[in-house]
This record gives structure tokens, C-alpha cells and sequence, in this order.
């Protein structure tokens, strides 16, 4: 008896995909990627390297000018709206500012159950009670969700940004340079509540950072970019012991080393 590989048809792929903005250089120049459920892939580069583009391809803000992406195997279409709805229900995304994404005006618990409301996917008592399982889940207190973002800092405020994107269920987190607006203790701590949702509920991940360092604590696989091309894609150990490239050496000697 022959073994029959195992396929397992990735959550989203970035095919061939070039991206330029209008009247700008091109910003992605054939790059590929897929991500399957459960894993994880770190994207890092320097500043301008395309890191931020590439992940606004993946939650398809923008679409991409070569090549294509594809959601469970097909490309979406924006008149597919039950496909859309699952898109946005099973891809979600977590940004750099904590200070910047949350409404100042709306109470934590509104923030959080945000996508199920958009999605239609709970009632309001349903949503409240989801709301609160996630503040839980990201180590908030019960009481978080009645009070407001200012109440809280950096660290808490990204725990919250968290709580929301995972509020919904997603099979995928999408997080732009999640830790760098935080000090060094809260950093260990956010990398590692995203370490312990990837374990518990199974989510995928795909994180960009300038830090390799970053990455490493929580991607096995990591890709390199720089101007938008792919330097080096592969085992995240294997690219941090031992790099193909001078560039990424650099990102390497960049890693903010802890005090001993
Ligand atoms: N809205 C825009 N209009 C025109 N050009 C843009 C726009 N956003 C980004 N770019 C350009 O596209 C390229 C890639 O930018 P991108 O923000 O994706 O890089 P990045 O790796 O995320 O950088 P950073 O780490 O500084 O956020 C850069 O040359 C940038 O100047």
C-alpha cells in the first residue's frame, strides 16, 4: 500500500503577487505564501521592505496588482458576500498601536463583541457573554468590560485589541508589528498570550516585524523581505542559525539582546 500525502488546502495564499502603489515604486514583487491552519509565519524586513503592504494584501484591503490571494483555495469575490462574511469571521487582525485602535468613546465590552455585531454572529446577550469569555481568555479582569480604553495601558490595551480579534473564532490572526509600541516585560508577556491562543484554540498566525527576535519566539517559519522581494523563506531556526544572506545576517546582529 502506497501512503497518500495528506493535503490540507491552505487558509490563505499569496500567489506570484505584485503590488505598487499609485504613482509608487512597486511595493511586492512576486512574492508567495501560504498559510495552513495551525501555523505560524513570521514576515520581517526593515522599514519599507513591504512587510505592512503584504499583510493589507492577506486581509485584502488591497488587491494586488500581479499575481493573486487566495481564502480556502479560491479567490474572493467581493459579490460573494456569505464568503466574505466567512473571510472576515475566520481571518482577523491585531495592529501596532494599542493607543490608536481602540474607540475612546465605547466601552471595552462594545469593543471587543465589535466583530460579531458587524457579522452578525450573536445576539447582544450573545455577544456580551463572548465578549467577556475573551477578556478572560487574554487575562483581563471581569470588570474590564464595562470600563474605558484610557483606563488602561499599553500592554492591557493591546490585550483587549487581542480579545477582539479573537472574539469571533478566526482560524487566522493577522498581527502588524503587535509588540513594538510595548516595553520589553509587557512584549514577553503579549508574545506570550499569542504563544498560549495559538496552543489552546489552534490559531494560525502570521506576524510581521522588524524584529526577528520577535518572530522568532513564535513563528516556525519565517520569511525575509527587502524592496518588496523575498530574500530568504523557510525553517525560522534554520534562517536564524544559519542565513543565506548578508540582510538577513543584519536583521540577526539587530536583535535586542536581554540584560543577563
Ligand atoms: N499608501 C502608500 N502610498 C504610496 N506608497 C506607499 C504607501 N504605503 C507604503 N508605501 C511604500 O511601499 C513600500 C513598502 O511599504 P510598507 O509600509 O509595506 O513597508 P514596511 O516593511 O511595512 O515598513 P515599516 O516597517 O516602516 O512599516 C515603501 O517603499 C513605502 O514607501
Amino acid at each position: 500500500m502506497t501512503d497518500v500525502p495528506i493535503t490540507t488546502t491552505p487558509i490563505l495564499e499569496l500567489d506570484a503577487v505584485g503590488f505598487r502603489y499609485r504613482g509608487g515604486q512597486e511595493a511586492l514583487d512576486d512574492v508567495s505564501l501560504a498559510v495552513g491552519a495551525g501555523e505560524a509565519v513570521g514576515i520581517v524586513g526593515q522599514s519599507g521592505a513591504g512587510k505592512s503592504t503584504l499583510l493589507r494584501l492577506l486581509l485584502g484591503l488591497d488587491r494586488p496588482t500581479t499575481g493573486s490571494v487566495r481564502f480556502d483555495g479560491s479567490a474572493l469575490d467581493p459579490r460573494d458576500r456569505t464568503r466574505v462574511r466567512r473571510f472576515r469571521a475566520s481571518v482577523q487582525a491585531v495592529f501596532q498601536d494599542p493607543y490608536s485602535s481602540l474607540d475612546p468613546r465605547q466601552r471595552i465590552g462594545r469593543i471587543v463583541a465589535e466583530p460579531l455585531r458587524s457579522l452578525r454572529l450573536a445576539t447582544t446577550e450573545q455577544a456580551a457573554v463572548r465578549a467577556s469569555e475573551a477578556l478572560e481568555a487574554v487575562g483581563l479582569p471581569a470588570d474590564a468590560a464595562s470600563r474605558f480604553p484610557h483606563e488602561f495601558s499599553g500592554g492591557q490595551r493591546q490585550r483587549i485589541a487581542i480579545a477582539r480579534a479573537i472574539v469571533p473564532n478566526p482560524r487566522l490572526l493577522l498581527a502588524d508589528e503587535p509588540v513594538s509600541a510595548l516595553d520589553m516585560s509587557t512584549r514577553i508577556q503579549i508574545i506570550e498570550l499569542l504563544a498560549e491562543l495559538r496552543a489552546s484554540n489552534g490559531l494560525a498566525l502570521v506576524m510581521v516585524s522588524h524584529d526577528l527576535g520577535t518572530v522568532a519566539a513564535l513563528c516556525e517559519r519565517t520569511m525575509v523581505l527587502r524592496h518588496g522581494q523575498v530574500v530568504e523563506a523557510g525553517a525560522t531556526a534554520q534562517i536564524l542559525h544559519d542565513p543565506a544572506e548578508a540582510y538577513t545576517k543584519q536583521l540577526i546582529a539587530a536583535i535586542p539582546r536581554l540584560p543577563r
